[in-house]
């Protein structure tokens, strides 16, 4: 990301941070670009909306209650604007929004999400935005609950649920971050995979927020309302 900004030619590298930085060096940047841990990423945003730097943040682990949080903050901070991406790949938004069409159309709606063994968390963002993306969808066209006849089984087996949608996480060595959304309905089932085969791929994404968030007011979950989808 920092090679990214440095090359832009409309934009400047202030301060390149790391783990042990004083935070105080990022007093003076209009935007902030956050990718850490889910542990710190709250600390970082509130000392960011506190001293008027816009936070374009890419780190994951974001439930609604930390939104709620993130939002407080911002409501206490007016003209402080913060995009919160759990997936700056367009290829991956693409999938979340098709999932999110798909989904009232079949009975059964599963998620894999298959990433680095080097990843913090689980299920993935991703996975998390995409099961409440299909959950909301559902809830909206009325469709009924999925079907599912287990009633034993080892702990886990079933994976997480997310709003209702099972979420299964995979780490494997050799992989980047990739997710398939499984549906199935009467006699036919539809899968639609994203397959990250480089980190570069989120850096149109970023770069995109970056240049955006300053215009645009309040919180923003998902790069989806930067694009015209
Ligand atoms: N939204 C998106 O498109 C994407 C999101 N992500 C998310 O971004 C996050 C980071 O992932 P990834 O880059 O793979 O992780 P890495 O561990 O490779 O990188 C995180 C970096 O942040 C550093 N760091 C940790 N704490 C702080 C802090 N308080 N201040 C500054 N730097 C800190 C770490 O230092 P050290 O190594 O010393 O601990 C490390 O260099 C994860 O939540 C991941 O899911 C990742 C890719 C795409
Ligand atoms: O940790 C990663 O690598 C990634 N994290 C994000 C997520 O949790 O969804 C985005 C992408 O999957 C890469």
């Amino acid at each position: 990301m920092c090679k990214a900004v440095e090359a832009a030619g409309d934009l400047e590298l202030v301060a390149p941070l790391d783990k042990g930085d004083p935070i105080e060096g990022l007093t003076g940047c209009d935007v902030v670009v956050d990718f850490t841990h889910p542990d710190v990423v709250m600390g970082n945003l509130e000392w960011c909306i506190a001293h008027g730097v816009h936070p374009v943040v890419g780190t994951t682990g974001f439930d609604a209650g930390r939104l709620a949080t993130v939002r407080g903050w911002l409501d206490a901070n007016p003209g402080v604007n913060a995009l919160i991406a759990p997936n700056f790949g367009i290829a991956a938004v693409l999938m979340m929004r098709f999932a999110q069409q798909a989904a009232r159309y079949f009975d059964s709606v599963e998620i894999i999400e298959l990433h680095h063994p080097n990843k913090a968390d689980a299920p993935s963002g991703t996975a998390r935005r995409t099961a409440e993306l299909v959950a909301e969808a559902r809830r909206k066209a009325g469709t009924g609950p999925m079907p599912d006849a287990t009633s034993a089984e080892l702990d886990g087996a079933r994976g997480a649920e997310v709003d209702g949608v099972h979420v299964h996480a995979v780490r494997l060595a050799g992989l980047i971050a990739h997710q398939e959304v499984l549906m199935g309905g009467d006699g036919e089932t539809l899968t639609i995979r994203h397959d990250t085969m480089n980190r570069s791929s989120f850096t149109p994404g970023v770069l995109l927020g970056v240049r955006r968030v300053r215009e645009t007011p309040g919180l923003t979950v998902g790069l989806e309302h930067l694009l015209d989808l």
